[in-house]
């Protein structure tokens, strides 16, 4: 990929902290075409985002696998058993790190994923109103969190939210400015939570 893909003012933050409870392994070190699916992802941030960052309470299980100049950032785990508190409070956490002006934020577990689209996408961020504060792909229920565009400024409202006990992405974003990206390929969000989903995505 061609650094002039990549939109400036973008950065990129990679969830990898969630429990794969589901999956009952962690989905971050699941092998896809021989690499790990963070590694993956890490990858195809990279192509339209600088710098990548990866957020995660255990980061040394990672430093390994990332590719060279994407960056660990250690979340703080806010009980002593370790327990986390979701993508919500990562993505917080995350952005307090971040002084670009837009972030990519996505989940670590999206196997078909596609650097194109992407950025295809981050090059529509610049005629975004001022105001809009999430640019992210839609669907029937609500937005896709976890593969689309923030500002680094929606942080204080985040961390407002967050402070009232809020922890759902769907009840902070409807309180927010957000705009649809237009015309997504679904397919390229596709989830995998359990053994089932890997399976079908491995044939
Ligand atoms: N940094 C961080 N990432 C998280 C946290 N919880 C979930 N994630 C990430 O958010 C994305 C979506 O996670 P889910 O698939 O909803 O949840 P999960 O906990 O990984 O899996 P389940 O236990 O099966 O629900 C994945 O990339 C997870 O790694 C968290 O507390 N911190
Ligand atoms: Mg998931």
């Amino acid at each position: 990929m061609e650094k002039s893909d990549r939109t400036p003012n973008l950065c990129a933050l990679i969830l990898a902290g969630g429990k794969s409870s589901r999956m009952g392994r962690d989905k971050a070190l699941l092998p896809l075409e021989g690499k790990p699916l963070l590694t993956r992802t890490c990858q195809i941030a990279q192509s339209c985002a600088n710098p990548v960052w990866v957020i995660s309470p255990w980061p040394e299980r990672y430093r390994e696998i990332l590719p060279a100049n994407c960056q660990l950032i250690q979340e703080v785990a806010t009980d002593s058993g370790g327990a986390t508190h979701g993508p919500l409070v990562g993505f917080a956490q995350g952005l307090t790190q971040i002084t670009t002006e837009w972030v990519l934020l996505l989940a670590c577990d999206l196997p078909q994923l596609q650097p194109e689209p992407l950025q295809q996408w981050g090059q529509l961020l610049d005629a975004l109103p001022e105001s809009t504060l999430a640019f992210l792909p839609q669907h029937p229920k609500g937005w896709e969190p976890l593969c689309g565009f923030y500002r680094q400024r929606c942080l204080t409202s985040l961390q407002t939210f967050i402070a009232q006990g809020g922890r759902s992405f769907q009840a902070w974003l409807s309180t927010q400015n957000v705009q649809p990206i237009p015309q997504v390929d679904r397919s390229l969000l596709l989830n995998c939570n359990t053994q089932e989903e890997w399976q079908q995505i491995e044939r």
